[in-house]
């Protein structure tokens, strides 16, 4: 089949993709070293969701050509519209491997994911798998003492933004905390990041289309933001630097927010081409007022954590020298306190909203999967992840 003509499309990262499709061609002229049975195949498949390491978005655009050749042969999906940046950046991935035959794109898929995880650590998660299956995954640590459960997002490299695994064990997390020996349950972040907000490549890494990706991440987030409003503890947010996005918007069904003064609050749904979630579209204009909400869920606007506290939405703000000694420290106390007392008052302030605060969910949910499909947001995603471009 003759080489697929190249026109400069105007796309997310023309020079990105431009790369990737030399890439693509270096793939196409690999040798295969050996027949990958369909064992191995699927050995490969199941290998890819343990990475540990996100591999990027040219090896996953390479990863997702590799595995439609080998399952379905050469391309034979209609070119996506010119809108449509994420499935025609995936279709153009694919289209670039020409008539490979299947059994190469299969070795080569194998070959790929083998460089991605060396046997040594491939044998290692094997190892640790069964750990981190009890635990989840190694981006949310769990710890109970001093009858505190600590739930700690621990992915610094990439600001603690969160992925779909980790929604899946703050969910866990939470379940188990709500019903274990504990008093009181405390968020917080590893490194200089509280958390970054939801992870901007969870749909674009998403396998299927992207109405499959939008659909299920709005059943995700319906379930994450219910474990909140339904926790029956005393929840509290130990912000220990910047939040961005859901990480600033559950903290309305916290009970009680406790900021270093070198954090920071920013919702900055509209420039994402998203709306508001984790009930924020209600309890900010509740907590600060609609004029204050609006700046922070419409505009955008970052709050220093003096101006968080100004508004209500963080309880007491620390000097970061002391910000972990003192919170800490006053959390074991309250912990000490008799934990049923504290459950029953927290569910005396809390039960008359929480039906409003499911509906609210729901609302917002399913406000949010169609924005997810918009333009603006793919747009939004495609600019994110093209920001950094070194080509
Ligand atoms: C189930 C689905 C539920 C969906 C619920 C919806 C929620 C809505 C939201 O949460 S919207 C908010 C989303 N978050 C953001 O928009 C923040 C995006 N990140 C940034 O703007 C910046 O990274 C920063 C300001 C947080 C930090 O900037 P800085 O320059 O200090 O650091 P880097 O940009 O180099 O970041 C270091 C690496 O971390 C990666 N990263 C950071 N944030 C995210 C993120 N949200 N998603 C994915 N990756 C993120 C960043 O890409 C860098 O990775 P790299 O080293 O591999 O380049």
């Amino acid at each position: 089949m003759a080489a697929m003509t190249w026109r400069p499309a105007r796309c997310w990262c023309p020079s990105l993709l431009q790369v990737f499709r030399f890439q693509v061609a270096q793939v196409h002229l690999g040798r295969p070293t050996m027949r990958a049975s369909q064992q191995d195949f699927e050995n490969a498949m199941n290998q890819v969701k343990l990475l540990k390491k996100d591999p990027g978005n040219q090896v996953k655009l390479k990863l997702y050509a590799l595995y439609k050749q080998a399952t379905d042969g050469p391309c034979n999906m209609p070119k996506p519209g010119v809108f449509d940046l994420v499935n025609k950046a995936k279709w153009e991935a694919w289209n670039a491997l020409g008539s490979l035959p299947k059994e190469t794109a299969r070795q080569n898929y194998v070959d790929l994911v083998s460089s991605l995880s060396p046997s040594s650590e491939a044998s290692s998660q094997g190892k640790h798998e069964a750990d981190e299956k009890v635990q989840g995954s190694k981006d949310i640590v769990v710890t109970s003492e001093d009858g505190i459960t600590k739930i700690v997002l621990n992915r610094p490299t990439k600001k603690n933004a969160i992925t779909f695994q980790m929604y899946q064990d703050i969910i866990l997390a939470l379940k188990n905390a709500s019903t274990d020996s504990s008093a009181i349950t405390a968020f917080t972040g590893t490194g200089d990041y509280y958390c970054s907000g939801n992870d901007l490549t969870n749909f674009t890494s998403a396998s299927g289309g992207k109405e499959e990706a939008a659909s299920r991440g709005a059943v995700v987030l319906r379930e994450f933001v219910n474990s909140f409003i339904d926790f029956p503890k005393p929840l509290v947010a130990v912000v220990n630097g910047p939040a961005v996005g859901i990480s600033v918007t559950l903290l309305g069904l916290f009970d009680a927010v406790y900021a270093s003064d070198k954090a920071t609050f920013h919702t900055p749904f509209s420039h994402l081409g998203q709306s508001p979630e984790a009930c924020s579209s209600y309890t900010f204009p509740k907590i600060m007022g609609s004029a204050k909400a609006t700046e922070m869920l419409l505009f955008g606007k970052k709050l220093t954590a003096r101006e968080a506290w100004a508004q209500g939405l963080v309880t007491e703000v620390f000097p970061e020298s002391t910000f972990e000694n003192e919170v800490w420290t006053r959390l074991k106390a309250y912990a000490k306190l008799p934990p049923n007392s504290m459950r029953i008052s927290k569910e005396l302030i809390r039960k008359n909203e929480k039906e409003k605060l499911h509906a609210i969910n729901a609302e917002e949910c399913t406000t949010l999967q169609a924005r997810w499909l918009s333009e603006e947001c793919i747009n939004a995603l495609m600019n994110f992840m093209s920001r950094k471009a070194k080509l």
